[in-house]
């Protein structure tokens, strides 16, 4: 018989815990094991299907996420950055895939999930849909095709809950923007203008970040030239894409060496 793999869900009640509880309940290649919230939260001890509203799915919420993580082979997490970095010492100390969806991250932040990435999987993504991660691939192409004379902005919209900025999937498509250029998105980054800046700087890659209501999640990467201008773009209509996709990286990190590993090793391209 085949094995299949046990999933802990990490920020329950967010709006893609709920998601992603939805998507392995449903699901006939994993079973959900254990799901997570913070200290005090009101849906501690509760059987999380009734707690969502509907009918019990025999999972109780818990705060103790290592007693979680050693029921299981992989644990989703789309929380906050403090908590993620919390979350992959306990995921590697459990040898857990640990899929982390959280954006935000600093780049000390990121830098600290190396240890942890010693032991267990990590395959973490700004962004987990298909759709984006093509266009990851086109952008590269793209601004690998085009010189200079085409200046590259990333304009994103998402809804009005949203904390950080630009958002995750924008950092990935300019990171892809400029490596197809040849360059250094740190050199070369110019985010949210405002005042008197003076003239577009040759090279620059811009961001701009729009939120409001229930935007899912929507990017642009435009690419303008005197004359002419080609804009790649993604729209989210609904968050079970991604955590269609974590629930793939999750079933795909199992028997893998540990690493750190993104979407593009996930669904191959
Ligand atoms: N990579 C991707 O494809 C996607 C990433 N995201 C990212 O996922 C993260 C969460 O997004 P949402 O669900 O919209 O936010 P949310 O605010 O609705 O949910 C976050 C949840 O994490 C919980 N949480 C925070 N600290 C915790 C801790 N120490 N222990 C346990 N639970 C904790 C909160 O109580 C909350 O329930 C954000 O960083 C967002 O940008 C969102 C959608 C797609
Ligand atoms: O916070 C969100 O909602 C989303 N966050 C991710 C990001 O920061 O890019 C992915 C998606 O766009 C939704």
């Amino acid at each position: 018989m085949t094995h299949i793999p046990g999933i802990v869900i990490t920020g329950a009640s967010g709006r893609m815990g709920q998601m992603l509880i939805k998507t392995v309940t449903d699901s006939d290649q994993a079973r959900l094991v254990g799901v997570v919230e913070r200290k005090g939260h009101d849906w501690i001890g509760q059987d999380v299907g009734k707690a969502m509203g509907g009918q019990a799915v025999g999972v109780t919420v818990t705060d103790d996420p290592l007693e979680a993580f050693s029921q299981a082979q992989a644990v989703i997490d789309f929380t906050a950055p403090e908590a993620t970095l919390e979350f992959a010492a306990l995921a590697a100390q459990a040898r857990c895939v640990h899929v982390i969806g959280t954006t935000g991250m600093s780049d000390e932040q990121i830098a600290a999930l190396e240890p942890a990435s010693r032991h267990a999987v990590i395959v973490r993504a700004g962004n987990m849909s298909l759709g984006v991660n093509l266009l990851v691939q086109l952008t590269k192409k793209v601004a690998a095709a085009l010189d200079e004379d085409f200046d590259i902005e990333v304009i994103e919209g998402h809804h009005h809950h949203k904390v950080d900025a630009p958002s995750g999937t924008a950092l990935m498509l300019g990171e892809a923007a400029a490596e197809g250029r040849g360059v250094n998105l740190a050199d070369v980054s110019d985010r949210g203008r405002d005042g008197i800046t003076g003239a577009r700087k040759r090279g620059d890659i811009g961001f701009h970040a729009i939120r409001g209501g229930d935007i899912v999640g929507e990017h642009d990467v435009l690419f303008a030239a005197p004359g002419e201008r080609i804009v790649l773009r993604h729209l989210a209509t609904d968050r079970a894409i991604f955590a269609r996709g974590a629930l793939k990286a999750a079933l795909w990190g199992q028997g893998k060496a540990p690493g750190q590993y993104d979407m593009v090793d996930v669904l191959g391209l």
